[in-house]
């Protein structure tokens, strides 16, 4: 494997030596406090860099778990109005800690920095509860990497928001994500026990993942004629169930009026559907609209329902995105771009996709990358169509 850059060696320190008197604390209380002792090496990570939000943790993290390498992260989240780490990330941590076997040290509620020293993963079951609307999409996000690389099967139990804002609601990550990292041979299947939402959570989704023995670069360059338009969209519990219907009609208005349907004769697939007590808990509402093409690219948008915003405006919202999207020449929608990063950074080979502009979220995600290993990213704008870019990296070609 490449050689790590951007390592800022640290001597392992010495402690005291004088005895001190002190009373017993659990590991937990003991990890809270930020010791002076530094095991070995030790990556420095800016998290104020700058989206400065969680992104960098998990990717920082991950990359830590995968090439064993011990991270020291400081300013977390400095880029966001309540700094420090919130129930979802240091839920996505421990459960990392957890999988490989690692010591993480500084993880507690609003921690501005952790240090964490990584041991070998570990698949098999590992489960993981926010306790608040913390989403299960990102703890995911920050898991997925790391069991990719594990030698046995996975089963990840994850409790919290299935669909939260500012996070990639379940039904993204299942039907944009998903397949666009299948296509990197990721493999793994989802049963959504129930979906939880803003503000009590309680949400749980089992994930079982195979492990690879490496990860397939992609190519995303072509983006081929439109072979499928779905717009779907969910209401629960004190939702009424008129609200699914108002989103799909709104986005299905913006969509046909704006996007050439020509190659897809059959039309726009719409699903409304009110979700059982069973299905859900609490109350929400949901929509996404994903469009599909020959050459295989995924474009989704999808978003929660708010109490500040109109049913029909939601849903006006998805079908702009979309419509936006598919003006230009991207292949992959913004909200992928980022999510996009890590795997390519750790295929073995040449990955290569069609954006449009890159979002900060995607600069983080690079800026870390390039941070931890050797791999580089070439980010190409062409003259003629400035809003569009081409980012392309040769992978790491981790083993497991
Ligand atoms: N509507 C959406 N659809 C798909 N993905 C989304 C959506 N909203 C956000 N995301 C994804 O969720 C992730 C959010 O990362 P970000 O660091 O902003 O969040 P975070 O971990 O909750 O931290 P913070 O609270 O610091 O913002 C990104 O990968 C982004 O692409």
């Amino acid at each position: 494997m490449a050689a790590s850059r951007g390592t800022s060696s640290r001597g392992a320190g010495g402690t005291s030596g004088g005895k001190k008197k002190r009373a017993w604390k659990t590991a937990e209380q003991e990890d809270a406090k930020i010791p002076h002792l530094v095991l070995g090496d030790i990556t420095e990570i800016d998290g104020s860099v700058k989206e400065g939000g969680g992104q960098i943790l998990r990717i920082s993290i991950a990359l830590s778990c995968l090439l064993r390498k011990n991270v020291h992260i400081s300013n977390i989240r400095a880029g966001r109005s309540t700094p420090g780490l919130r129930p979802q990330h240091l839920t996505g941590l421990q459960l990392v800690a957890r999988i490989c076997n690692g010591r993480l040290v500084g993880g507690s509620p609003g921690s501005t920095e952790v240090y964490f020293y990584p041991e070998a993963v570990q698949g098999g079951r590992h489960v993981a509860d926010v306790k608040t609307a913390g989403s299960i999409c990102l703890l995911l996000q920050i898991a997925l990497p790391c069991l990719l690389f594990a030698k046995e099967r996975s089963e990840l139990l994850l409790r919290g928001g299935t669909d939260v804002d500012m996070a990639p609601p379940i039904n993204y990550t299942l039907k944009v994500f998903k397949p666009l990292a299948e296509a990197m041979g990721v493999h793994f299947e989802c049963t959504i026990n129930q979906r939880g939402f803003f503000p009590k959570g309680r949400g749980e989704v089992l994930i079982t993942l195979d492990p690879v023995h490496h990860l397939k670069p992609i190519t995303l360059l072509d983006r081929g004629d439109i072979n499928g338009i779905t717009i779907e969209a969910f209401t629960a519990g004190l939702v009424h169930r008129k609200v699914s219907h108002e989103m799909i009609a709104a986005a299905k208005f913006i969509l046909e009026k704006n996007i050439s349907l020509a190659t897809l004769p059959s039309g726009i697939k719409t699903d409304p559907k009110h979700l059982t007590e069973q299905e859900a808990f609490g109350n929400g509402s949901g929509i996404i609209s994903v469009v599909t093409t020959t050459s295989g690219c995924v474009f989704g948008s999808a978003y929660n329902g708010s109490k500040t915003e109109s049913a029909d405006r939601c849903g006006q919202r998805v079908g702009e995105e979309l419509v936006k999207v598919l003006s230009g020449e991207a292949c992959v929608d913004d909200y992928m771009q980022d999510q996009l990063i890590i795997l390519m950074a750790l295929a073995k080979g040449c990955s290569r996709i069609k954006t449009g502009p890159l979002t900060l979220h995607t600069e983080t995600a690079i800026h870390i990358v390039e941070t931890l290993t050797d791999v580089r990213f070439h980010v190409l704008r062409n003259d003629g169509s400035p809003d569009t870019c081409l980012i392309e990296c040769d992978g790491l070609g981790l083993e497991s």
